[in-house]
């Protein structure tokens, strides 16, 4: 795990005065609606806490005004229900460099169609995916939107995981062979990149499978997964930059899924001590910073 590590630290850019804005990442996050701005929020403002110059969130009109309100840091746009969704969100891929579907996308049946044309959009400009939340909804229910997309990164907790197993494979799932049932679901979707999370961070592109341990927290609050997904975002952009070179033969997308994980859990360590039982989402985004700092540049 020490020089997995190392391969995170390989990806990252450096800061340095020749660059111009927007250079280290502009992402999007495909996501918020009615029930749900929380996560589209806390996926957008991970991913500028993990150093993208430039984060925008597509969701919702009604969901727009709560989730600006948040932040001025966010470029929000309220185009994710309207009948030109798809061509509004399509128009601004040659200036994203990753998308992240799904955090508070909700199962609305027409948001999912909107989103079902983004994706097709996203992968005929091979722009990279991060899939998360019920865009994982989306994929459980029409597979072949992301088969044997290599620029997909697709993040389910434990009930999306189930969910897309049952989809896609025929034989029930093998609890006791976690590494086993990860690598077969990723390579039943054509080696996508596959982020089982839980108690251990199981990764797999359906070749080679990482683990994260990095110690977390026992706090169970939502929207962690949302904060995972957002840094994610970032780290696939730094990645394929990189190259594969970088990455001593892993996967650059497995890389990235590793950093990501180990950031999530260490900034819910870092807050947990903090903050105890009481520990939120929003204390762990305010230890991107530190945690970063602390894994990848100390
Ligand atoms: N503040 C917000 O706006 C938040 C919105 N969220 C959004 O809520 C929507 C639904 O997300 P959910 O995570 O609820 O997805 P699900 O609808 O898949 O719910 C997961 C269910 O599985 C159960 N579960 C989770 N881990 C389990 C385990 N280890 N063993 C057994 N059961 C387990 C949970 O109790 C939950 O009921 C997503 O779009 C998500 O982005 C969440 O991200 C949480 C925060
Ligand atoms: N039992 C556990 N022990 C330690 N860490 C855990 C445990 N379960 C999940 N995690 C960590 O918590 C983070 C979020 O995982 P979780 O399964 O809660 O995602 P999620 O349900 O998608 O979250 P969200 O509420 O944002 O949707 C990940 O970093 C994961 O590694
Ligand atoms: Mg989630």
């Amino acid at each position: 795990m020490k020089n997995t590590f190392q391969l995170v630290r390989n990806i990252i850019p450096p800061l340095t005065t020749k660059k111009h804005k927007g250079q280290d990442g502009r992402i999007g996050i495909v996501g918020g609606c009615q029930e749900y701005t929380g996560a589209p929020y806390f996926a957008a403002i991970s991913a500028l806490k993990v150093g993208a110059d430039l984060s925008h969130v597509f969701c919702t009109q009604e969901a727009a005004p709560v989730i600006k309100s948040y932040s001025p840091e966010l470029i929000v746009h309220p185009v994710l229900d309207s009948p030109d969704a798809v061509q509004d969100v399509e128009k601004w891929l040659p200036r994203l460099h990753a998308l992240v579907v799904g955090p508070g996308l909700g199962r609305d049946d027409g948001l999912l169609r909107n989103v079902k044309g983004i994706l097709e959009a996203s992968k005929a400009r091979d722009v990279p995916v991060v899939i998360d939340a019920d865009g994982l909804w989306l994929i459980a229910e029409q597979p072949a939107l992301i088969q044997g997309y290599q620029k997909a990164v697709l993040t389910p907790n434990h009930a999306e995981f189930r969910r897309l197993s049952e989809a896609v494979l025929r034989d029930p799932l093998d609890s006791s062979d976690p590494h086993g049932a990860v690598l077969r679901l990723s390579q039943a979707l054509g080696n996508v990149t596959v982020v089982r999370k839980g108690e251990r961070d199981v990764i797999s592109d359906g070749r080679q499978v990482l683990e994260c341990s990095q110690e977390g927290s026992s706090r169970r609050c939502g929207g962690q997964g949302d904060l995972l997904s957002g840094s994610l975002g970032v780290l696939v952009h730094w990645a394929l930059l990189a190259g594969p070179e970088k990455t001593d033969g892993f996967s650059p997308l497995l890389v990235a899924a590793f950093g990501a994980c180990s950031l999530t859990r260490q900034c819910s360590h870092q807050a947990f001590q903090k903050h105890g039982r009481s520990t939120t989402t929003t204390d762990m985004v305010a230890e991107v910073g530190p945690a970063f700092a602390r894994l990848f540049e100390s």
